[in-house]
């Protein structure tokens, strides 16, 4: 065996290659090819009608692609095997309402044919919830979250599948939510689908962006942010000539202009966020051009130029 052709000794959690998926004329996913190595903790973004449902649909095995496959921990997607690689939690998780959070895990465990009741204390600790000894319905939607968290951990699984875990939760719920996630990596490869770069950066390290079925990028959220840094400004006056010297400048990427009239936006990408704050002022300056504004590119900003979306 050469050297080129030597296995990788990390695992791979997900593999996904040519993964297609037809509504009639609708390709909900086309083509899509990705895969996550395991103990990862990897974000599916994508905005509304992306696909993201659709592949996390073909992975639990609730519908069948129309072409290509995808594998978990080397099973086939739909396969008993592959389920039992997964952990899963809905956007709104529904519990029967008198159910206590413990006896909803000790169900959990029954159903997944596990005699043993001793994790549940320790999951519940993990999620906050020990103790507590109120029925499900008395939940805030925050706590419902963080039991079905909880149960999607139920009989370890090694790829844990959140699916826009937030959506109903508020600022204070999301920022628990996503220091739990955080503070339970290593248990599990985690696949976490939102809308949201900023969400993404802040659970995970890396994302799958997808749009339209099809991969836009995937990528560690590091080179996403270094490759999508940059500043946006509002200008006037002799904007042609700013343009030109800003594109003269060791840190550029690239330029867009948008506006007419007085005033212009220029949205920059560049190389090196530091250098470039530090010398525009003085670009500016020397070309007698004016300025009403001036922020930093975010994450919002970046999905946005990934996924073609109105800004
Ligand atoms: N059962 C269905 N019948 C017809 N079209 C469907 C069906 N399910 C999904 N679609 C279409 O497939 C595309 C992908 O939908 P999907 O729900 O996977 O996107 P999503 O990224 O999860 O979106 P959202 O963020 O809004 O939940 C959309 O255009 C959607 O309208």
């Amino acid at each position: 065996m050469t050297a080129s052709s030597t296995p990788s000794m990390v695992e791979r959690a997900l593999a996904v290659a040519g993964l297609t998926k037809l509504y009639g004329e609708k390709r909900a996913l086309d083509d899509l090819t990705v895969a996550l190595d395991d103990g990862v903790a990897c974000a599916l973004v994508g905005p509304n009608g992306a696909g993201k449902t659709t592949l996390i649909s073909i992975l639990l095995g609730l519908i069948g692609a129309d072409a290509g496959t995808a594998d978990i921990y080397g099973d086939p997607a739909g396969s008993i095997a592959a389920r039992r690689h997964i952990g899963y939690l809905p956007d709104v998780p529904s519990f029967p309402g008198w159910m206590r959070a413990d006896e909803v895990l000790e169900l959990a465990l029954r159903l997944s044919r596990i005699d043993s009741t001793s994790v549940v204390g320790p999951l519940l600790r993990a999620v906050g919830l020990e103790g507590n000894r109120r029925p499900v319905r008395m939940f805030s939607r925050g706590m419902k979250q963080r039991l079905g968290l909880a149960q999607a951990l139920v009989g370890s699984p090694r790829l844990l599948i959140l699916d826009e875990p937030t959506s109903a939760l508020d600022p204070a719920g999301q920022r628990l939510f996503h220091d739990l996630v955080r503070s339970l990596r290593g248990r599990a490869t985690v696949l976490y689908s939102t809308h949201s770069l900023d969400e993404a950066e802040r659970v995970c390290d890396s994302a799958i962006i997808i749009n339209e079925g099809r991969l836009v990028r995937q990528s560690s959220m590091d080179d996403l942010i270094r490759e999508g840094q940059g500043l946006s400004l509002d200008v006037s006056g002799p904007v042609d000539r700013l343009v030109d010297d800003l594109r003269a400048a060791a840190w550029i990427r690239s330029i867009d202009r948008a506006g007419n009239g007085p005033r212009e936006t220029l949205t920059m990408r560049v190389t090196d966020l530091e250098t470039a704050q530090r010398e525009l002022p003085g670009i500016i300056a020397a070309t007698g051009a004016a300025l009403h504004s001036l922020n930093p590119r975010g994450l919002a900003d970046i999905f946005l130029d990934l996924t073609g979306g109105a800004r």
